[in-house]
């Protein structure tokens, strides 16, 4: 198989940015800390479709609670592919965690955006049996997985992006 994408991590000043926009101005300390243990996303087995990205802190959601998880990721990726992202199967089978829009879609464009290209993961704990979701830093909370997209034959998109998401279609 030949590869189409590269994960990086996004600079100490991105990653930042990004944590304090999710929870408040925190310790640069502690940010460095966290920012030197991000992990690369992997796929666990050969056979693995999904690269699983990793939480990049401790934290708890209660029955109906929603956190957004500044993962330190951007990934490069070629033409005509993009990431999507999706649960892990085993967390969305034991609580019902949901990404809040259901599945992520990461544009090849978004890479040279004004924030790097910072990928945020929002999830809620959607359970109907009042569990509460704990996970550790480190621990895989969602999977992303390369897919080949095609264009209409008349095509004419020129824009570029600048922006996270709500950016474009203004
Ligand atoms: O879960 C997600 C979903 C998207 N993004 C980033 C990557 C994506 O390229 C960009 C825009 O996302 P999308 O196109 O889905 O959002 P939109 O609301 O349609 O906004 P836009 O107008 O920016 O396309 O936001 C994330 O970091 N996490």
């Amino acid at each position: 198989m030949t590869g189409i994408a590269k994960f990086e991590k996004v600079s100490i000043e991105q990653f930042t940015e990004g944590w304090n926009n999710c929870f408040g101005s925190t310790d640069i300390d502690k940010i460095k800390k966290t920012y030197e243990s991000i992990k690369l996303p992997k796929r666990a087995t050969a056979g693995s479709a999904g690269y699983d990205f990793y939480s990049t802190l401790d934290f708890e959601l209660k029955p109906n609670e929603t956190i957004m998880i500044p993962t330190g990721i951007r990934t490069k990726i070629d033409n005509s592919w993009v990431l999507c992202l999706y649960p892990r199967s085993g967390l969305g089978f034991k609580f019902r965690l949901q990404l809040n829009n259901t599945v992520g879609i990461i544009d090849s464009d978004y890479y040279n955006s004004d924030n790097e290209g910072h990928i945020f993961i929002k999830i809620t704990n959607d359970t109907n049996t009042g569990k509460t979701v704990s996970l550790k830093q480190g621990d895989a909370f969602a999977q992303g997985i390369f897919v080949q997209y095609g264009i209409t034959v008349d095509d004419d998109a020129t824009g570029v992006r600048n922006g996270g998401f709500g950016s474009t279609g203004k």
